[in-house]
């Protein structure tokens, strides 16, 4: 079953600097199944941040449509940085976007504690280092149960150590609470690691270059060897490149 089917007919910005306006999207098609990981690959300013914000309805300027499969699909967000408001505590940010029932508190404090974050849950997030910020926007976009979660690097700039960390974390909370996932990354290894599907895009206009279904097990995605080799082979990426 589709999630969400996206169809832009036509994105483009206003041109900057007398330069003419490119269209960053025409004719563009993507669907995403239902309870999928779909990692976006692709070079820098191509327009994956766009595309998120266009499907989370931050940016409705565009020529076309996003249908969910669900009636009002409750939306999780995973900024590129962590965007945590300095003058509320982690509780308060975490907390922010959801309806103010009873219960909410509790269950956003069992989820703190479930990722980690229960000693911080009172503190302000300055007193974080970045990997703890990351994880309390992590949470901030798990906390809303989405039917639908938009990660957009949401791992950049951390060191390896904490960014293997926080993947390990997100696969265990999906396994948990199974949902769709649209991931955007420059790190294929990343991505071949946490997704069950690779869309590279390529363009402007952005279009599909290569889509390939990760077939590897829970087991293969913990070997860096088996990442690679399936890098190698399904993206033809080889073992020294960056991407
Ligand atoms: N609000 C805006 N006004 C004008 N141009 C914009 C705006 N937002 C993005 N752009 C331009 O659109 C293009 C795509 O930007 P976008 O952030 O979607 O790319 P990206 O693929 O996410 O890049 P990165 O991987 O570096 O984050 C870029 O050239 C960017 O400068």
């Amino acid at each position: 079953m589709t999630a969400v089917s996206i169809e832009i007919r036509a994105k483009t910005f206003p041109a900057a600097g007398g330069a003419p306006a490119r269209p960053l999207y025409a004719d563009f098609k993507l669907d995403v199944a239902d309870r999928s990981f779909t990692a976006l690959l692709g070079p820098s300013g191509l327009g994956k941040t766009t595309l998120l914000n266009l499907i989370a309805g931050v940016d409705r300027d565009f020529e076309g449509r996003v249908s969910f499969s669900r009636e009002q699909p409750r939306i999780g967000y995973a900024f590129q940085s962590p965007r945590l408001l300095p003058w509320r505590t982690v509780l308060e940010n975490v907390t922010l976007p959801l309806p103010k029932t009873a219960g909410t508190l509790t269950r956003a404090r069992g989820l703190l504690t479930e990722m980690g974050l229960g000693d911080a849950a009172d503190v302000y997030p300055e007193r974080l280092s970045l990997g703890m910020q990351r994880r309390v926007a992590l949470a901030r976009a798990f906390a809303v149960e989405p039917d639908l979660l938009l990660m957009d690097e949401p791992f950049v700039s951390l060191d390896e150590a904490n960014a293997d960390r926080l993947r390990d974390l997100l696969a265990e909370l999906i396994a948990r609470r199974p949902t769709t996932v649209v991931f955007v990354t420059h790190d294929s290894r990343e991505a071949v690691r946490l997704a069950d599907r690779l869309v590279v895009l390529a363009g402007p206009p952005v279009r599909i270059e290569q889509d390939v279904a990760v077939t590897l097990t829970p087991e293969q995605r913990a070997m860096p060897g088996e990442i690679d080799r399936f890098r190698q082979t399904a993206l033809g990426l080889t073992r020294g490149a960056v991407a």
